[in-house]
């Protein structure tokens, strides 16, 4: 079997993603998700010119192959352009081979290890009733764990939150959007929303919240001390993670469990917070950390040290990266939770999937392959829409993390 045609597909039903296709010589095709927010460009450039080319007349079986062909034959090692590039490969080279064994790919991973896959969506709100309003909802719709972020009194916009009240998209037309940020004003607020919704919900369903890396470590610990009381699922990416050492100083203060990993892009990027167990849960996705083999060697390594998996599911990541991901989800052993912030309709339309959802718990279905697949059709009548993430700025006009 041989591969005979790479393509990359750009499409923005909603918002952009980029998805590369891998067709054989036996007419049968593997997808994969390579979309960089706000950089998508750039990984289908380094797929369309640099990976592609080498790619026809491969074995698409060879998967382990491949990937050490593109990582160590590009002597350029890591990164999140290179390493979501590797990852399509990856995603579309397992779909192909789950599609010609005809099983669904949690199969060839080794079977399922759970009925379902918990995921959290997002209550976000621009105060705190609006929050606890949409937290009802989603406790409605059966969800067991909810991330909450809400307004905070002061700012003029804060992460997660949108500003006309519904679904929240980060990226914006144009230019960089410009948000100003205070860490007093959401320190001394957040613990509030906490305490709300435990009061008005109780401790049944599994509370998260994204600090999206805002805090030095101190500022952490003291967070992670004064949410003790709220039992939370976890507390997310508190301070930057270059910083690996940094999290000694949140464990020595503080029980809250921490996750952290999003931006992270390889095992390397993982290894230390792991290692020194300074994190509960490990954040990557296949998407942006080398796809399925790449994730498996990451998830392997956590488990070793009780850490658990918590894959990035933004609407950013394509709706193929997210039926990769259940596929993922649904075997590995020490999984967590798997975030799912849902799609907009057109991007569902685009990329027809066998994922189901069912009182909080995913499943990415039965069909051979991934079960994701795009109706090229329809995509080519989204073109690409240039979108940048944001900027923050502290009150001075520091820039700084968003
Ligand atoms: O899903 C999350 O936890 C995020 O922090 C989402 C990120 O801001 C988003 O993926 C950036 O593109």
């Amino acid at each position: 079997m041989k591969i005979i045609r790479a393509d990359v597909i750009i499409t923005c039903p909603g918002r952009n993603f980029v998805t590369l296709k891998l067709v054989t010589d036996e007419g049968v095709y593997g997808i994969g998700d390579a979309t960089l927010n706000g950089r998508e460009l750039a990984v289908a450039s380094y797929l369309r010119d640099h990976v592609c080319p080498l790619l026809v007349g491969r074995d698409p079986h060879r998967i382990e192959d491949t990937w050490q062909y593109l990582y160590k034959g590009a002597y350029w090692r890591r990164g999140p352009v290179t390493m979501s590039a590797i990852a399509a490969v990856d995603m579309a080279l397992w779909d192909i081979k789950a599609k010609v064994a005809g099983l669904p790919l949690y199969q060839l991973l080794g079977g399922a290890s759970r009925d379902g896959v918990m995921v959290y969506s997002h209550a976000t709100g621009r105060d705190i009733p609006e929050t606890l309003d949409r937290y009802a909802a989603y406790q409605e719709k059966g969800f067991k764990a909810i991330r909450v972020q809400c307004g905070v009194p002061g700012m003029a916009s804060v992460y997660g939150v949108s500003k006309g009240g519904d679904s929240y998209e980060p990226a914006t037309k144009g230019w960089p959007e410009e948000q100003s940020w205070s860490t007093e004003k959401y320190l001394n607020y957040v613990p509030k929303l906490f305490e709300a919704v435990r009061e008005k919900f109780g401790f049944d369903t599994h509370l998260l919240h994204d600090v999206h890396h805002r805090l030095t470590p101190i500022e952490a610990a003291r967070l992670g001390k004064a949410v003790e009381p709220y039992a939370l699922f976890w507390l997310e990416d508190p301070t930057p993670a270059e910083n690996q050492e940094g999290f000694r100083l949140i464990r020595q203060h503080t029980t809250t469990p921490i996750a952290v990993g999003e931006v992270f892009n390889s095992i390397w990027d993982c290894k230390q917070l792991i290692e020194e167990q300074l994190i509960d849960y490990i954040r990557a996705t296949l998407t942006h950390a080398g796809g399925i083999t790449h994730m498996r060697r990451i998830a392997d390594l956590a488990a070793l040290y009780q850490v658990r998996t918590g894959c990035h599911g933004p609407s950013d990541l394509s709706p193929v990266c997210m039926g990769a991901a259940l596929h993922f989800d649904l075997w590995v052993p020490n999984f967590g939770v798997q975030e799912y912030m849902g799609y907009p309709d057109p991007a569902l339309e685009v990329f027809p999937h066998a994922w189901s959802f069912a009182d909080g718990f995913m499943h990415p279905g039965e069909a051979p392959g991934h079960g994701v697949d795009i109706d090229e059709t329809l995509a080519a009548r989204y073109p690409y829409d240039p979108a940048y993430l944001p900027v923050a700025r502290l009150e001075d006009g520091t820039l700084t993390n968003w």
